[in-house]
């Protein structure tokens, strides 16, 4: 795999082609980061960016994790206080779960967002774009339509991260798409280059696959979880005998979340998955790739049932090390 395959595999957007491919030619120290407002506990979405900032890590990048403690209080997510705790609990999650240390920085947001420099390129760019464009940016980020103020400063200083942290790569979910395009829209402004990004997916809803996962919604998995609880949900998930994510033609998308964590979870760590089965119904299977697994699931080869034993003891060696961490937490 050359470099920018690792870069990109697994993508959903890439902004630009032309950008990323440039980084590729020369990765080794080059800066990349994805933000995360310290909330709960580290779970299967973080997870999936996670496996994109790995991935980074090995084609040679330097890895930023911003832990967002200053988004995270605009955006309500509880006292200054209890969200600095979360943010040292998600570090050493974000370390177990394999984002090395030597190779990681993680700075916490109010580390330079609160200083004057910052402040003022702030105040520039709160000037120069209007309440419904910063608004329309960060939709998808808090939901609902009780916008406050805070919202509409949010993705500005986000656009800013990006400088500030001297950056050449933004990474994050297809949910941050909108603003990283008024990132790169409006700090050329300022003065700055806009720096490309990459957007991965977001996992469909384990339940029923329509919509995206979320823990605020449905079920989702997270280092919390422990193995019984893992296998538990894993097992009720919807997992039809295909990738078609319209089978019946009718427009109804329903797409299949075992699948899709097997390709963004599983596969990118693992370098073969071994389906374990009796003797008697054909014995072991073993996959090198998520393709071969896919096609096996659709032809009837593997069973769901199966598919999902597996998947369930994947993701509890995944989910292992960061859960002993929290225990270590919680004496
Ligand atoms: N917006 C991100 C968090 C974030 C904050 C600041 C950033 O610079 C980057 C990301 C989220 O939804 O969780």
């Amino acid at each position: 795999m050359d470099a920018y395959e690792r870069i990109t595999r697994n993508v959903s957007e890439v902004v630009t082609e032309e950008e990323v491919r440039a980084l590729a030619e020369d990765p080794e120290g080059r800066r990349a980061y994805v933000g995360y407002e310290p909330s709960g506990v580290l779970h299967i979405g973080h997870m999936l960016t996670a496996n994109k900032l790995i991935d980074l890590q090995e084609a040679g990048f330097e890895i930023v994790v911003l832990l967002a403690d200053v988004h995270a209080y605009l955006n309500d997510k509880g006292t200054f206080e209890e969200i600095r705790e979360t943010a040292e609990r998600m570090k050493a999650q974000f370390v177990a779960y394999g984002l090395e240390e030597e190779h990681t920085e993680f700075v916490l947001g109010s580390e330079f967002q609160l200083d004057e420099d910052y402040a003022l390129d702030l105040h520039q760019l709160e000037l120069s774009t209007t309440l419904n464009r910063a608004q329309r940016a960060m939709a998808e980020i808090q939901g609902g339509d009780t916008a406050k103020v805070s919202h509409v400063v949010y993705p500005l200083m986000q656009a800013l991260d990006v400088e500030y942290l001297d950056l050449d790569l933004a990474v994050g979910g297809m949910d941050q798409r909108k603003v990283h395009m008024l990132h790169r829209e409006v700090v050329p402004d300022l003065g700055y280059d806009a720096r490309p990004c990459l957007h991965t997916p977001i996992i469909a809803n384990l339940d029923d696959g329509v919509g995206k996962m979320s823990s605020s919604t449905g079920v989702t998995i997270s280092m919390e979880d422990s193995t019984e609880s893992i296998e538990e949900k894993v097992n009720a998930a919807y997992c039809p005998p295909t990738r078609d994510p319209d089978p019946d033609g009718e427009g109804n998308e329903r797409r299949n979340p075992v699948l899709e964590i097997f390709q963004h979870h599983v596969f990118p760590r693992f370098e073969t998955v071994v389906v374990e089965r009796p003797e008697q119904y054909g014995g072991d299977l073993e996959y090198d790739d998520y393709e071969a697994l896919a096609a096996d699931l659709e032809s009837g080869e593997l069973h769901p049932a199966d598919a999902k034993g597996a998947l369930a003891r994947y993701l509890d060696e995944l989910v292992a090390p960061g859960r002993a961490v929290l225990a270590e937490y919680d004496e």
